[in-house]
């Protein structure tokens, strides 16, 4: 069951229209990759989820219910947000600051201390904000957004500023929140990387929701050569008729083949009938590709059929 629903969703500010007709859903357990050029309208989808917004066209439901409502306050104790410029009273130690968002969400300030120990700021709880750096600014950030165990988790690009380990930390967090069933919407201008962390990909652009799936159904829908890269001797020579002419590149001890998605299988094909091959590595369109391609397809019209 989806815990976020979007359905037809459009919001205009002034003459600006931010979302057209822009539908998206969350399982329980799901992590959703909010991918999006600059204003392309990820910010406004993560207020309308918090109720800060109201739509003017179609329907917003979390856990079942309009989260723009008064009826929303209880509810609203679930949803964990990171927001991407997070600030703190930077008087405050570590300790005083999640003791005091915890009270906030109504619960004890001890469980906030058991969520700085768990993302390494134990040692750091006693000292004062200002003196955090901005990795241990993030991790706060990420301690407030999941006091109360929430069923909701918004992040607003949460990794930047974060080094790779701190970033490697971070995601096996969301991991370990994915497994406990909590529904997260991850937006992110960083994509290299992130695609092992996520279920499913939306790509916003202009309002619009030009793509939404798994990465297998995007890499499909994209059409995007796959390519083999095969090693050993005289590899060409041994190539059935058939690959012929999917080879792109060929050199001494090396031969690459390229092909749509659906010629995988006669790529492989080729593998098992070389006696001369040593070793082989297969590439596929990582996020970064097709994020571009998406995008760029969408502004030449290319692109039109790729939200289920
Ligand atoms: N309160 C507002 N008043 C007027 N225009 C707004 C308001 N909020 C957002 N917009 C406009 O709506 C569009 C979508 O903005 P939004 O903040 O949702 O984009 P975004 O995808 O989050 O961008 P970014 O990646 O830069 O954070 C932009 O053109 C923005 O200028």
């Amino acid at each position: 069951m989806s815990i976020i629903r979007l359905r037809q969703v459009s919001k205009q500010f002034a003459d600006k229209k931010a979302l057209r007709q822009v539908s998206l859903a969350v399982s329980s357990g799901e992590v959703l990759g909010l991918l999006g050029h600059n204003g392309a309208g990820k910010t406004t989808s993560i207020k309308l989820i918090l109720g800060l917004l109201r739509p003017d066209e179609g329907e917003v439901r979390v856990m079942g219910q309009d989260p723009a409502r008064d009826t929303f306050r209880k509810q609203r104790r679930h949803i964990g947000f990171l927001q991407e410029n997070v600030s703190f009273y930077d008087q405050l130690t570590g300790a005083e600051v999640i003791g005091y968002l915890a009270r906030l969400k109504g619960m004890a300030p001890k469980q906030g201390m058991t969520l700085l120990e768990r993302l390494g700021l134990a040692e750091a709880a006693g000292r004062r904000v200002k003196t955090y750096s901005k990795g241990m600014r993030q991790r706060l950030g990420l301690a407030q957004a999941m006091l109360g165990q929430p069923r909701v988790l918004l992040l607003d690009e949460p990794t930047v500023g974060l080094d790779p380990l701190a970033t490697r930390d971070f995601y096996q967090q969301i991991d370990e929140l994915r497994r406990q069933g909590c529904a997260i919407i991850l937006c992110s201008h960083v994509l290299a990387g992130v695609e092992p962390y996520l279920d499913r990909i939306a790509v916003m652009g202009q309002g619009r929701l030009l793509a939404s799936g798994n990465l297998a159904e995007l890499r499909a829908k994209s059409r995007l050569p796959v390519t083999l890269t095969l090693y050993g001797d005289n590899l060409e020579q041994q190539l059935p008729e058939s690959c012929q002419a999917l080879v792109c590149q060929s050199e001494p001890g090396q031969l690459a083949l390229q092909g749509q998605p659906e010629q995988k299988k006669l790529l492989a094909q080729a593998i098992c009938s070389l006696p001369g091959l040593r070793d082989f590595h297969w590439q596929q369109p990582n996020l970064p590709e097709l994020y571009q391609h998406i995008c760029y397809g969408a502004a030449d019209g290319r692109i039109t059929d790729y939200c289920p």
